[in-house]
């Protein structure tokens, strides 16, 4: 343990004082691998922590682009190829205003692990722009897109970095970071995923995360004797992940009774309304306030009438809770009204979405958790298959691609079993996935020399 804290005040020191978003999702994985490092003493010999915790690289480039009225705008875009061990870089790319170097760095290593669970060959990378994509025309977001991808094309590669979609990134941003790829080198190359089916993207991959985040739920749960089938659920979020958890919930009996965006929260308890969730969201791009108004039994909360900066979405009673928007939006003060109102398991489909100090109430309180390293890994698996069909030209059913991806997250849940019974950490997926995937990362940087 001395040898983690030394580790830590070391990380402290150098480049993460600034980091605090970095130095949380770090210090969670370094404070539960000690297990680990006792039967495996060549990772400290190896100075394995230290050479993790540092990016390979990371880019930071200025993008330029003109609005419809002409006018110049700069924003600032970045890439953390953190880690390439086992395979290429792979990870998301995020728009939103709030981007900066600690956010992405906390992504992308994140990512590193998320990836190695899912043990398919990919490294971790995250990357973004601090650009607002909201009120933006479609010509605007285009040109913002191409001129993204111009500042750093030669950067990435289908077997040196790939990137994919995340917050404020989907399926009409990929399709514009992809043109630009291929206009500015000719190639078709498959550098990005969650592109449109005509582009070569997956079916499945749309749907992937948020089916993958509900698969992994009810297999943990059905082995614990349990099942999500008739079960209150509470969502955040309403972006491309908490819809599709939505809509797995509904395929599989569950009764999803919220969704949120950044604006405020609903809460219609007779099951949200999936298609004009959808409606709004996704085809008009609109405030869920407009929900309210089209569906009057449901409760809309703004966010700024949120008592202590919780969301109103962990205040409504729930067997099993998902959090799928953000980073830190679960924090103690919600962790506990959950727990006073019974909930059973609380599984994560966004990036770290439950800050250190909720985690250890569930844990104090035996509530299940599923963490988002291995909850979500479902989108970067089915965006693995994506690469996969794209260099083969043989492209699978949807059902083949779901399949696959019920059995990645079974193996991951089995995989995360073993470990747990392997360093008797008694069912704690935290420490059990920040275990496995460290380990593999570690077996192959020493595979590959110094
Ligand atoms: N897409 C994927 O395949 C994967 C995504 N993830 C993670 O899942 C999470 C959601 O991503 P995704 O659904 O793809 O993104 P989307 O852009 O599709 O949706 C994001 C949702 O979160 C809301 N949101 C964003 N920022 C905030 C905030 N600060 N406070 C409250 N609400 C906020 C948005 O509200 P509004 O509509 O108002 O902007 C929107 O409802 C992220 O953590 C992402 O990293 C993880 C694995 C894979
Ligand atoms: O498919 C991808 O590469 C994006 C996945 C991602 O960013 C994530 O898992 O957080």
């Amino acid at each position: 343990m001395e040898y983690i804290e030394q580790a830590l005040i070391r990380a402290e020191k150098s480049n993460c004082k600034s980091e605090t978003i970095f130095f949380q999702a770090l210090k969670e994985v370094l404070e539960t691998i000690q297990p680990l490092l006792e039967k495996h003493p060549e990772y400290l010999h190896q100075n394995i922590i230290d050479r993790i915790m540092v990016p390979n690289r990371a880019i930071h480039f200025k993008i330029e682009w003109m609005d419809d009225d002409n006018i110049i705008h700069v924003n600032n875009g970045y890439r953390i190829q953190f880690n390439n061990a086992l395979g290429p870089y792979k990870g998301g790319v995020r728009f939103h205003p709030s981007v900066n170097p600690d956010i992405l760095k906390f992504l992308a290593f994140e990512q590193i692990f998320k990836n190695a669970i899912t043990g398919l060959h990919i490294g971790g990378a995250k990357g973004g722009a601090d650009f607002d994509p909201k009120g933006k025309s479609d010509k605007e977001i285009m040109k913002f897109c191409q001129a993204f991808m111009s500042a750093f094309y030669n950067s990435i590669g289908a077997d040196i970095d790939i990137l994919g979609g995340d917050i404020g990134v989907g399926a009409r941003e990929v399709g514009y970071l992809f043109g630009q790829y291929k206009q500015l080198t000719n190639s078709y190359d498959s550098i990005i995923t969650s592109k449109p089916l005509a582009l070569g993207g997956s079916l499945g991959r749309t749907e992937a995360t948020g089916y993958g985040l509900i698969y992994f739920t009810q297999t943990f749960l059905e082995d614990m004797g349990e099942t999500l089938k008739g079960k209150i659920c509470t969502i955040s979020g309403s972006g491309n992940v908490a819809i599709h958890a939505i809509e797995k919930l509904y395929e599989i009996g569950a009764i999803p009774v919220t969704c949120s965006d950044s604006k405020g929260a609903i809460h219609d308890s007779n099951g949200i309304d999936l298609e004009l969730l959808k409606k709004i969201k996704l085809e008009r791009r609109a405030s869920l306030e407009y929900y309210a108004l089209e569906r009057k039994k449901a409760t809309y909360v703004k966010r700024e009438s949120y008592t202590e900066g919780r969301s109103f979405v962990w205040s409504i009673p729930c067997f099993a809770a998902f959090p799928c928007a953000t980073q830190n939006e679960l924090g103690e003060g919600s962790a506990k009204l959950l727990i006073e109102n019974d909930v059973k398991i609380v599984a994560e489909g966004a990036n770290m979405p439950t800050t250190p100090e909720a985690i250890a109430l569930f844990e104090e309180n035996n509530i299940l958790f599923g963490p988002a390293k291995a909850a979500n890994a479902g989108g970067v698996a089915v965006s693995v298959l994506e690469m996969s069909q794209n260099s083969s030209l043989n492209y699978l059913s949807f059902e083949k691609v779901d399949q696959r991806l019920q059995d990645i997250m079974s193996n991951i849940y089995s995989d995360l079993k073993q470990t747990c019974d392997e360093y008797k950490l008694d069912m704690d997926l935290v420490s059990a996935a920040n275990i496995l995937g460290f380990q593999r990362v570690a077996d192959a940087m020493i595979m590959q020399g110094v």
